[in-house]
């Protein structure tokens, strides 16, 4: 049976809701770029085998210095990505050349290695698997005049992370089937379940969070220093 393992690692966004003039996957967190931290985290584990990493279009030059600098020696390719991030997620997977592949955001640098773990285990066993968290808050669905038209049981909603673990050939397939009739999804599961494929959750960590606005870097400072490294 083959198990092997590839990862890979989406940082091709524009940052907009971050609004800095330096795209939030390069901010300083600490002493490094976000994405190098998160790399770190996939880079050690025994289980990877080999990293793809999209960036935007004029940042692989400094992405591969970066890779060099920091001896992430698993990262295979460092190529650029898309206009949406289904488009970036595809461009790497046509790099990846294991049986099995984790798709995970660069702006997720707290990711534990036991989530991972956890995540792959499951994957393996059922074929999909994504980390998730249940959703603490109400949640409801609102209308276009901002009417509420619906409270789901808050019991079957989970928010969903990365990474998210596929066989490649079920992921090629789904990506291919949705640039065919035009379907864009925020995650690659959305792909997978339209394709009637089972997707298991895992239950991952709250602090797993995916930096997106400014208050996000102050609590990723936060995290970061309750972990023991800042
Ligand atoms: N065309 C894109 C868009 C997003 N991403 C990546 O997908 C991850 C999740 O996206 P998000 O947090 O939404 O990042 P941005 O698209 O950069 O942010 P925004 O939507 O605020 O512009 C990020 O690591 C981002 O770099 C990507 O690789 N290619
Ligand atoms: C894939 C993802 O991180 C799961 O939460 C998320 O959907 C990315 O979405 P975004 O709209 O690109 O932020």
């Amino acid at each position: 049976m083959d198990n092997s393992l590839g990862i890979v690692i989406v940082s091709a966004g524009k940052g907009s809701r971050m609004g800095t003039l330096e795209s939030k996957q390069y901010l300083l967190l600490q002493d490094k770029p976000i994405l190098i931290h998160t790399l770190e985290v996939f880079n050690s584990m025994p289980q990877v085998k080999e990293i793809v990493l999209v960036t935007g279009q004029d940042d692989v030059g400094r992405v591969q210095e970066w890779v060099h600098e920091y001896k992430m020696d698993k990262v295979i390719q460092v190529i650029p990505g898309g206009s949406e991030r289904q488009y970036s997620v595809y461009k790497g997977l046509l790099e990846i050349g294991t049986e099995w592949v984790m798709i995970h955001d660069g702006v997720r640098p707290f990711v534990d290695q036991a989530d991972i773990e956890d995540c792959y285990q499951m994957a393996l066993r059922t074929g999909a698997a994504v980390l998730a968290v249940p959703v603490k808050d109400t949640i409801k669905q609102v209308d276009g005049s901002g009417i509420i038209v619906d409270t789901p049981d808050r019991q079957s909603l989970w928010a969903i992370q990365t990474p998210q673990t596929f066989r490649v050939s079920d992921l090629l397939r789904s990506h291919e089937e949705a640039q065919r009739s035009g379907f864009v999804g925020t995650d690659d599961s959305m792909l997978v379940e339209r394709m009637g494929i089972p997707v298991a959750v895992v239950k991952g960590s709250y602090t797993n969070i995916k930096i997106t606005t400014p208050d996000d870097l102050e609590y990723a400072a936060f995290i970061k220093k309750r972990k023991g490294e800042g």
